[in-house]
């Protein structure tokens, strides 16, 4: 079986052959065009069952290559596939569920496709139609078929022309399956149309056309209601088109966006313009919060433990700090009414002047550990009113490394620094980038912000650092490790960044793995402290955890039945990858299980109504990389599934504690597939019995397995997220699954 590799990007260097060659704005049923004699050449599909074909020559003389793969039939189903591949890549996959009809399939040719027809089958009550044909270039198309119900979902990618069409008939009980002939196809694309089918109360329409370009598509249909995603991702022209109807509908555009890392992300790749909605002003909204759990009073219980020379007390109540009377009044009005024991020990050590990292669980109240000393030392030592200028220099730089966390720490600055004359500025990636610098030129003097737009901002001029006196790397260990430990290097190297006795730096985070820990020393004074609350890189003793075994086949079995069970509450499901997130988003969906998906392919703007829809409970689900994995505070998330376990446990520690948080109680499960996930059953077994959670059996012998070289470990999922570092080195580069456009 093709592995699967979810997060492939089709690179440049694999298109097309010669596409200067081709004509491609010759019509593609026009006979004289290039596009359709050379279809011609290969006759017409024909109706085949079970059976896959590919085409393995073309004559241009280039490389030729394919690969096809087809699931088995389920005892109901019957399943079809023609490939073929001629000049191009294609990435395909379907699925069709129910009759036991499961599906799954890729296929991957490259150089420049050229006309392929792709069937899916029946289930009991599934009929299912797909068909497709791919132009001079890339495809990349999905669908998927579930029960009775008529649902597509169809993706299409294709580079320099290419059409493809598709109808399906969804009665139930009516299998049929065929594929048109390249005659009916040509009549039926018509002007090169992509077109879905209608579900029994569904009516869905999309039409696309990619020109001169990539194209990416993307559809659901979701049992009576109607739902579609489409997008058109192009790049040398293009242009797509789609419709709607049915009832009950929800509709959604959608388009990938463009990768993103580093200073240079918002200059490379098609201009992003998203300018994100003002956040609201009115005094309630500023301070709207959520309720703290009945275990709040027992994060008084946990020991903590505090390292390097002469800490300074730890406060009993933020009465005991010398705050200015705006900001205890804040604090109030933020419904803090005592502190957290991470506060209780930070808040001393800032307002003494001394760089600390902290380590605390998740939910714990870490972000208010550093906004509530440096809001008050800098209403202490007196900040400059922000004023209009082209070069802001603030006295406090904070760092995170998603955008939605970087704005919710935003938020949280908001409420304290509120009625002073401290203001605030966020910025991220996914943004318009002038946008950025017209908030910053207003005024600022706490900057949040993440590495890649931070850095484009400096080397811009717009930010000058000679100010800094407070530098927050909120999730350090995340923000030191090869993801981002190269730009923080990078931020503290601009020869106006105050060298690190002349500033104060600060490290949170829940999880600080010893050689980040080492890593740190680097960028604090040595005469820094340490304050850990619990166990470093312990989970929250508020979520109930449960590690089940479940093969990578059950796991979407499992997960609808769990999701079934749960009802509504609120869920946050964690995938590997990704397609994988959208996927399952919208095999949810397709289970009637109102789904969203955030991942750092989606653009700014859908991530954010993607996080506002579940914030809000319109979509109690969502689908989730690790891009959502730290950092954020959502009210009633009270479950988090781990349909694929993380790479590292760090990531499992924080993934698991975006439920349970502020002393509310939340529960975690976790898909354990021997196959994939060996090398976390040791950790696993640490954090859950430091958690006192229970230790299941089979954990603890697939633990042994692996440690005696019984169990094989999948060497792509066995890696720590970062490169083994040394004090003092900072590793570039990031694991290949986890490339993820977080800022
Ligand atoms: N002293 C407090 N009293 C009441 N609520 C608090 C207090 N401190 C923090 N909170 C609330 O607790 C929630 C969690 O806080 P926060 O997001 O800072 O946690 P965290 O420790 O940073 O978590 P993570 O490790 O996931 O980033 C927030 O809603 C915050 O407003």
């Amino acid at each position: 079986m093709i592995e699967e590799d979810w997060n492939a990007e089709i690179g440049d260097e694999a298109l097309l052959p010669s596409i200067e060659k081709v004509n491609l704005l010759e019509k593609p049923n026009d006979p004289s065009s290039v596009f359709s004699r050379s279809v011609d050449s290969f006759g017409t599909d024909e109706f085949v069952d079970a059976q896959h074909q590919s085409v393995n020559s073309f004559g241009r003389g280039r490389n030729f290559a394919a690969k096809g793969f087809q699931g088995g039939n389920g005892e109901d189903a019957i399943m079809q596939n023609r490939g073929f591949k001629g000049f191009g890549q294609g990435f395909q996959e379907r699925n069709a569920v129910d009759g036991d009809s499961t599906q799954n399939r890729w296929f991957k040719g490259f150089g420049g496709g050229f006309g392929q027809g792709f069937q899916e089958g029946n289930g009991d009550d599934v009929t299912v139609q797909n068909r497709g044909f791919k132009g001079f270039g890339q495809g990349f198309q999905e669908r998927n078929a579930v029960d009775g119900d008529s649902t597509q979902n169809r993706w299409f990618k294709g580079f320099g022309g290419g059409f493809g069409q598709g109808t399906k008939d969804g009665q139930r009980g009516m299998p049929q399956s065929r594929t048109l002939t390249f005659k009916e196809r040509q009549s039926l694309a018509d002007d090169a149309g992509f077109q879905g089918g209608n579900g029994e109360d569904a009516i869905m329409q999309n039409r696309g056309f990619k020109g001169f370009g990539q194209g990416f598509q993307e559809r659901n249909a979701v049992d009576g209601a109607s739902t579609q995603n489409r997008g058109f991702k192009g790049f040398r022209g293009g242009f797509g088109q789609g419709t709607k109807g049915g009832q009950r509908s929800t509709l959604q555009s959608r388009t990938p966006g463009s990768r993103e890392g580093g200073a240079l992300a918002d200059s490379a790749g098609p201009k992003v313009t998203y300018v994100p909605p003002p956040p609201p002003e009115d005094e309630q909204a500023i301070f709207a919060r959520y309720q703290t759990g009945m275990n709040f009073d027992k994060y008084d219980e946990n020991i903590v433990e505090v390292s390097g020379l002469d800490p300074p007390a730890a406060l009993m109540s933020f009465a005991d700090t010398n705050m200015c009377h705006t900001l205890t009044v804040n604090i109030a009005k933020a419904g803090y009414s005592k502190p957290t024991p991470v506060q209780k020990y930070s808040i001393p050590i800032i307002l003494a002047g001394r760089d600390l990292m902290a380590c605390a669980q998740t939910g714990s109240g870490k972000t208010a550990a550093f906004l509530v000393p440096v809001v008050a030392q800098m209403m202490k030592d007196g900040v400059t009113a922000s004023s209009f200028k082209e070069q802001q220099e603030p006295e406090c730089i904070i760092t995170a490394p998603t955008r939605e966390l970087i704005n919710q720490i935003f938020l949280e600055a908001r409420k304290f620094v509120y009625g002073t004359c401290i203001r605030p500025v966020v910025i991220y990636g996914g943004t318009q980038t002038d946008y950025s610098i017209r908030q910053v030129k207003q005024g600022c003097n706490i900057l949040c912000a993440t590495p890649g737009r931070l850095l484009d901002i400096i080397e811009r001029g717009k930010i000058g650092l000679h100010n800094v006196k407070y530098l927050v790397l909120d999730e350090a260990d995340r923000m030191l490790d090869m993801g981002f430990g190269a730009d923080m290097k990078k931020l503290v190297s601009f020869p106006d960044m105050p060298q690190k006795d002349k500033r104060q730096t600060l490290m949170f985070s829940a999880t600080f793995p010893e050689e980040v820990q080492r890593l740190a020393g680097e960028f604090l004074k040595t005469d820094f402290l340490f304050v850990v609350v619990g166990h470093v890189g312990g989970a929250c003793s508020d979520v109930q955890q449960n590690i089940l075994q479940v093969s990578q086949y059950f796991k979407r079995d499992k997960l609808v039945e769990i999701l079934h069970s749960i009802g509504n509450e609120r869920t946050l499901v964690f995938v590997d990858t990704k397609k994988k997130a959208d996927f399952i988003a919208c095999f949810l969906c397709q289970e009637n299980i109102p789904a969203t998906s955030i991942h750092g392919d989606r653009e700014q703007r859908e991530r954010e109504i993607a996080l506002r829809d579940f914030r809000s409970g319109k979509c109690p689900v969502l689908v989730a990389t690790s891009v959502a994995a730290r950092g954020l505070d959502i009210e009633r998330v009270q479950h988090v599934i781990n349909f694929d376990l993380p790479s590292t446990i760090e990531e499992y520690v924080h993934r698991i504690g975006r439920t349970g948080r502020c002393g509310n109680t939340g529960k975690a499960v976790g898909f354990f597939d021997n196959n994939s996930d060996g090398h976390l059953a040791q950790p696993l077994i640490k954090v859950l019995s430091d958690a006192q959670q229970e230790v299941p059996l089979w954990l603890t012998e697939v633990a042994f397995e692996v440690e005696g070289g019984r169990l094989p470990v999948n060497t792509q999922k066995n890696y720590r997220g970062r490169g083994k570092v040394t004090a003092g080195e900072v590793k570039i580069g990031c694991p290949a699954r986890e490339i993820e456009s977080w800022d």
